[in-house]
């Protein structure tokens, strides 16, 4: 997608061609940095600290984690190595296991002295499919907007979503925002709620400066707002992504999305969820299995935002002595979710819905 007119991914290989090169979303919306990974730890150090996040960019990130391990060590123990430091940066979104599986299953038959450009390829293809991926979810869920416009006779088609699962959660075009892009690419009238997102505001930081980039009307709300738009009939449909989606079709998606389903559910408003094939974890059958990743109280207790000086700070906004938790992820039962927006079509929330696109 575009930033000021010039065409960006949020991970690229670099010029040097031993390097990759990414967004560092932690400094936006304020700042459009650009961080150079050039060694295991820096991939490792980018997803945990969330200079990437976002499931299916946590795991392109991953393959090139790979890729630049590599280059120091291209053994067998290098690359088990490798893989046991990457799968420890972030527990929840199964796409990282998904990534090193498939750089493991390419690298493990090449003779150590081919794994660099082996890896490195493996990883611009895993980027590549991606790409595509998020771009046919695009054509597929544009659809169930256009439905919106058409029984609301071209007026605007108001869609909810939760946390960032737009462009800069990808490699390109986003899951649930790409049916959005679409959609307004095709002369849909559409707005978008984005909820701010407690505690690192993925929504109000990068859902609204990627919306924004791209002149897709939204509108920022408090993380408690949904459920009041939806009773007042201000929400045609909602949209999300997952960062882990079991075999019976229950999701894990950023804390909060469980509420907004609950909400969807009581106002007979439609829930989907968007996700490529990357983010199904076939071997849990139950979404109560999935490890829900538990973040430093701090990012709860303490807010990050720009001074009119321009200086961006971080302030603390409870009491010192209080204890705090961050749970990052929860999990929305399959019977509340109306469907899956997949590269593949679109399919019910269940396991028989899964399996008759996958199986
Ligand atoms: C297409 S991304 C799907 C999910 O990864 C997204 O909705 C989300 O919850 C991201 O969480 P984050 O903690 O920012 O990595």
């Amino acid at each position: 997608m575009n930033i000021d007119g010039k065409p960006y991914r949020t991970i690229w290989l670099g010029s040097d061609g031993v390097s990759a090169e990414i967004i560092d979303q932690t400094k936006l919306p304020f700042a459009l940095e650009i961080v150079t990974l050039r060694t295991l730890e820096e991939a490792a150090h980018a997803i945990s600290s969330m200079q990437v996040r976002g499931a299916p960019l946590i795991g392109a990130t991953a393959a090139y984690g790979v890729a630049l391990a590599m280059r120091e060590d291209a053994s067998d123990a290098g690359l088990a190595r490798a893989c046991d430091v990457l799968a420890a940066t972030r527990p929840t979104a199964v796409n990282l296991r998904w990534a090193l599986d498939e750089m493991v299953a390419h690298l493990q038959p090449l003779p150590a002295d081919a794994r660099v450009a082996g890896a490195f390829a493996r990883a611009a293809e895993i980027c590549d499919q991606d790409v595509e991926a998020c771009r046919k979810i695009g054509e597929h869920g544009m659809g169930l907007i256009e439905a919106h416009a058409e029984r609301k006779k071209g007026e605007t088609v108001n869609i909810l979503t939760h946390c960032n699962a737009g462009w800069l959660a990808t490699v390109d075009w986003g899951t649930a925002l790409a049916p959005i892009y679409k959609a307004f690419d095709k002369g849909i009238s559409v707005h978008v709620w984005v909820d701010e997102t407690r505690p690192r505001n993925q929504g109000a930081s990068l859902t609204a400066f990627e919306l924004g980039a791209h002149g897709v009307p939204h509108t920022i709300v408090a993380d408690n707002t949904g459920g009041h738009l939806m009773q007042a009939g201000l929400v045609d449909l909602c949209i999300v992504g997952t960062d882990r989606t079991t075999a019976n079709g229950d999701v894990a998606n950023k804390i909060g999305t469980y509420l907004k389903a609950l909400a969807a559910k009581d106002n007979g408003v439609q829930f989907f969820v968007a996700l490529p094939h990357s983010t199904i974890d076939w071997t849990l059958d139950d979404g109560r299995e999935i490890p829900i990743e538990q973040r430093d109280a701090s990012e709860v207790t303490h807010m990050t935002g720009q001074l009119p000086d321009g200086k961006v700070e971080t302030v603390a906004i409870a009491p010192p002595a209080s204890r705090a938790a961050n749970y990052a992820f929860d999990v929305t039962p399959a019977r509340l979710v109306t469907g899956f927006i997949t590269e593949r079509g679109v399919t019910p929330a269940s396991r028989e819905g899964l399996s008759l696109l996958y199986s």
